[in-house]
């Protein structure tokens, strides 16, 4: 295994802490946000009247309630989140597994990326403020929804093709069935992880050693 791949929500991080934490945070600051960054904001807010006839703010609540993961809600919730870690109202949330075998495979050349739903600036804000520190340095890129839908397995072509390694050279970390089965389609090895210890592949980190064995093939530099 020469890369790793991991989602975040449900499997670096806890889903309580982006639906009890983050989403709240940035429902609650919305319509203020908006009003105070026009510019920057009003793009995303074409969009999403685009996508949506009528007022995107209310749009853009709703979408919050229903957990959509639309990239320009992601690339708003972003900008709000911003404000959030730069205040100190939350770190990120990251498993101790998770930051132990990240670092590991760091430690052992393995190349780590993100593919989540949350902007790749969200993604850098979680992993630079997260409770453990900023993990940032462990991570060699960052993909989210602007690159395809996560269920979708030409993403996951896109992203081997974008890191510069085969499909079957990366192991794809996911808590979403329906993404570990487009990963397996591009090609790519993928584990379904079940924090609750259920019917997945894994119940966290420490078990992807046992049953992919990773750092007995780590990455060479010029792989890439
Ligand atoms: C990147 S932090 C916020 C997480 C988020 O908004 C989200 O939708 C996470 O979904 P994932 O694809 O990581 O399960
Ligand atoms: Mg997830």
């Amino acid at each position: 295994m020469k890369a790793i791949l991991t989602d975040i929500e449900g499997t670096t991080s806890s889903i309580a802490f982006v639906a009890e934490v983050l989403f709240p945070y940035a429902r609650a600051r919305l319509a203020d946000y908006v009003a105070a960054h026009p510019a920057e904001t009003a793009p995303i807010l074409a969009e999403v009247a685009f996508s949506e006839p009528g007022d995107p703010v209310a749009t853009l609540t709703r979408w919050i309630d229903e957990d959509r993961k639309a990239t320009p809600l992601k690339a708003l919730q972003g900008m709000i989140w911003a404000d959030g870690y730069a205040a100190g109202a939350f770190t990120g949330h990251v498993y101790a597994d998770a930051v132990e075998g990240l670092r590991a495979w760091h430690a052992a050349e393995v190349k780590l990326y993100v593919f989540s739903s949350g902007s790749v600036a969200a993604q850098k804000l979680l992993f630079g403020h997260s409770d453990a520190g900023d993990l940032t340095p462990l991570f060699a890129g960052y993909f989210d929804t602007t690159t395809g839908p996560k269920r979708e397995a030409a993403s996951y072509a896109k992203i081997a093709a974008a890191i510069g390694f085969e499909a079957s050279a990366v192991l794809f970390l996911s808590d979403t069935p329906e993404e570990v089965a487009a990963a397996r389609a591009a090609g790519m090895d993928a584990l379904l992880i079940d924090r609750a210890g259920g019917g997945g592949d894994i119940a966290s980190f420490d078990e992807v050693n046992a049953v992919r064995s990773p750092l007995a093939s780590p990455a060479k530099a010029g792989a890439q």
